[in-house]
């Protein structure tokens, strides 16, 4: 395994993912098993969430029961537009989770991410912070996004995507060593356009039907 990636390969993961990848997948199923698999990534990623142990009295006794450390809501970060499929998923299984947003479109030219959107929560300083989005191909518009997001000062980060690319590995590392990515696969390459080989084609155009 590649430092500081850690692979999901749950097989639910894997067989919604290769769903997902299917020419033949409609854009209505495209979105529920992005949704889905948002689901079971982030139950994945928070695996490593401190626990406290607090007294609480169940209608048969007392007991020291655990409960999350953390004194502040983790903040979710979606770049949109396609980071909106997976966060759908997390939400649903951490409902009280913050939200922030980001938003991002790779030049397709140049590739270089571009930023038109930009809100997070005011208090992130205090929080743990996952940013979501499905794809990690040049790494530019990830890159781009931590760049953002320290800025700002949260008291942690990770990045959690549904495939890479090992040149965005690379370029992601190469700029933000510090911060973990979570993938549920690595795929082969890029291809000269920066679309990840065998991949599964654009996920905002997949997911909203926009081609
Ligand atoms: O690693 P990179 O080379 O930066 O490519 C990955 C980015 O490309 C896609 O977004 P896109 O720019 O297509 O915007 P969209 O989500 O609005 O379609 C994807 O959702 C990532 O944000
Ligand atoms: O393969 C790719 C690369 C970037 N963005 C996508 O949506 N797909
Ligand atoms: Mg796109």
């Amino acid at each position: 395994m590649t430092a500081n990636v850690t692979v999901i390969d749950h097989p639910l993961i894997q067989h919604k993912l290769t769903l997902m990848r299917l020419t033949e997948t409609s854009t209505a199923k495209f979105r529920n098993l992005l949704r889905e698999i948002g689901m079971l990534l982030a139950y994945e990623v928070t695996r490593d969430l401190p626990l406290r142990y607090e007294e609480i009295k169940t209608p048969i006794a007392p007991m020291l029961a655990p409960m999350l450390a953390a004194e502040k809501k983790m903040v979710i970060i979606s770049i949109m537009r396609a980071g909106q499929g997976i966060l759908d998923g997390i939400l649903e299984l951490i409902p009280s989770a913050r939200v922030g947003h980001i938003g991002l479109y790779r030049d397709p030219t140049t590739l270089v991410a571009i930023e038109y959107y930009f809100k997070v929560p005011q208090d992130i300083e205090q929080r743990d912070v996952l940013i979501v989005d499905p794809m990690l191909a040049t790494g530019n518009s990830a890159v781009a996004a931590v760049d953002r997001i320290k800025e700002v000062n949260p008291l942690s980060i990770k990045f959690l995507c549904l495939l890479a690319a090992p040149e965005g590995i690379a370029h992601f590392h190469e700029q933000h060593p510090d911060v973990p990515i979570y993938t549920a696969a690595i795929d082969d390459y890029l291809d000269e356009h920066g679309y990840i080989v065998p991949g599964l084609g654009d996920a905002g155009d997949r997911l909203y039907g926009t081609k």
